[in-house]
């Protein structure tokens, strides 16, 4: 498989390529020359398969340039109980009899659904740069959850650093204390004066100097990243094939969301065959993508008008893989998506309702809701309450988006992309008690903290990593 750019279908190399490079020197995002599909026939033969087995069966397609053994070795030592838990790796369970049920995507090293693609990321990452004989510093962006994904799934890689940029004071005290109590050779916590968007800027701006990217060996692991993506899709065949519905009936998924990565991983697993019916984004009262799928209008929030919210790892107000999206909306046309950036990136919205892009953008599936805070309360303390299930908030959001799409007879999966452990104040303020955590975490608040304070500025960040690789 090729892959290309967003804006103007550059090739861009095979997997391996994409992996090391994360960004397209063009400041599009990596795509796939075409995306394969399975026959119903074939989905029929995905059933029953393991985890890994069914990783490898949907990413294949997508990877022509690691040995069908050595990929399928990966994805086992990726995808292994001890990891995740149970050997199910993402279980799937019934709210009740509500026919709602939550996905479960949080059972890894860092208690968030990032995990589920970035472990492999760290396997893929070493597998490469060893065959390669390479290294790569990545530079990634985090709004509390990317972060400690990525360097528990870096930690120790004799060929990768981690230099992870987070917004000052904008994560849970949980995240902060998970990222910054980190101290590893490898590691680099750096906290921006800034929000999300201001540093997932940086980690761009930085990828576009040519140079810069090449003599330090730049690398992404955000879903601008077509590895996290790719393993993301995975779960949604999985999830699909639990619920035990006969061949091609639909299933629909309530997907919070901010950077627009899992939702899109899910779409890309519709374009694949799977019969998925509705994908419902759940924003937070940063509802840009609410905007979008309701008006048309896709306009990006500047930096200040970011609200910080309870579900704070959804506070974006720039989406990037929409991108992604509006280029497959497009119909792979590269010069309209490079057109549509140019407007986002002066800041004007992008307005599609009178175009003829509408009919096909109210065809791909895509609903959306948003809540508030209060909203957010009373979903964790009526979900307790219902179903004794505790769930974070961000989950939070997308049960009580999925709930206002409920059709008869289609069940909804409700993706769980955090556990309450990490919220655990707006947790305590919701049901009046604490969720509980792993032991590992017990205290982590109040260990010693390394982190790095940077401005949001792109020249200070490149003096600091040149400083830090000599
Ligand atoms: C807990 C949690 N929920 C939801 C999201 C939003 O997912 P995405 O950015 O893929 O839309 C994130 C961060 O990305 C997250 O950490
Ligand atoms: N919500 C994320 C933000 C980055 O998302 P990504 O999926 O593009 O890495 C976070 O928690 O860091």
């Amino acid at each position: 498989m090729k892959y290309v750019s967003t804006r103007s279908q550059t090739d861009l190399g095979s997997f391996c390529d994409v992996l090391l490079s994360g960004l397209a020197p063009d400041g599009g995002l990596a795509m796939p020359a075409f995306i394969p599909t399975f026959s119903a026939a074939e989905l029929e033969a995905l059933r029953g398969l393991s985890y890994p087995d069914l990783a490898y069966a949907v990413m294949r397609p997508f990877i022509s340039d690691i040995p069908e053994a050595d990929l399928r070795a990966l994805l086992h030592a990726t995808y292994r109980a001890e990891v995740f838990g149970s050997p199910d790796i993402t279980p799937l369970t019934p709210l009740g009899e509500s026919g709602l049920y939550l996905l479960e995507l949080s059972n890894g090293p860092s208690l968030a659904f990032k995990d589920m693609a970035m472990q492999f990321m760290g396997h893929a990452f070493e597998y490469v740069l060893e065959k390669r004989d390479q290294r790569v510093n990545i530079l990634g962006a985090t709004s509390g959850d990317t972060g400690s994904a990525a360097e528990y799934a870096m930690l120790g890689k004799a060929r990768v650093n981690v230099f992870m940029l987070s917004p000052q004071g904008r994560m849970s005290a949980f995240q902060q204390a998970q990222m910054y109590s980190l101290n590893e050779p490898n590691i680099f916590n750096i906290a921006i004066e800034g929000v999300f968007d201001d540093c997932q800027d940086l980690v761009k701006e930085v990828n576009a100097d040519a140079e810069f990217k090449a003599k330090y060996h730049i690398g992404a692991v955000n879903s601008i990243n077509w590895g996290r993506v790719l393993a993301q899709a995975v779960y949604y065949f999985r999830a699909y094939f639990a619920l035990g519905l006969p061949a091609d009936a639909e299933a629909d998924f309530s997907v919070p969301s901010g950077n627009f990565g899992n939702v899109f991983a899910g779409y890309l697993a519709k374009r694949m065959g799977l019969p998925v019916g509705q994908l419902i984004v759940a924003s937070n009262e940063n509802d840009v993508l609410h905007e979008f799928f309701t008006t048309g209008s896709y306009h990006v929030r500047p930096a200040a008008r970011v609200a910080v919210t309870s579900s704070p790892s959804m506070d974006i107000g720039k989406a990037s893989n929409f991108e992604r999206y509006l280029y497959l909306i497009a119909g792979a046309d590269a010069v309209q998506t490079a057109g549509w950036w140019d407007e986002v990136g002066a800041g004007r919205p992008v307005e599609l309702r009178d175009t003829a892009h509408w009919p096909e953008i109210q065809s791909s599936g895509f609903r959306a809701g948003k809540s508030t805070h209060a909203d957010r309360l009373a979903t964790i303390r009526r979900v307790d309450e219902q179903f004794g299930r505790l769930i974070d908030p961000h989950t939070a959001d997308g049960v009580l988006a999925g709930e206002g799409f409920r059709r008869s007879g289609v069940p909804m999966v409700c993706l769980e992309t955090a556990l309450p452990a990490k919220f655990e104040e707006t947790v305590r303020e919701a049901v009046g008690r604490v969720p509980e955590r792993p032991t590992r975490f017990v205290g982590i608040e109040s260990k010693e903290r390394f982190c790095d304070v940077l401005p949001n500025d792109a020249a200070a960040l490149k003096a600091y990593l040149a400083a830090k690789l000599g």
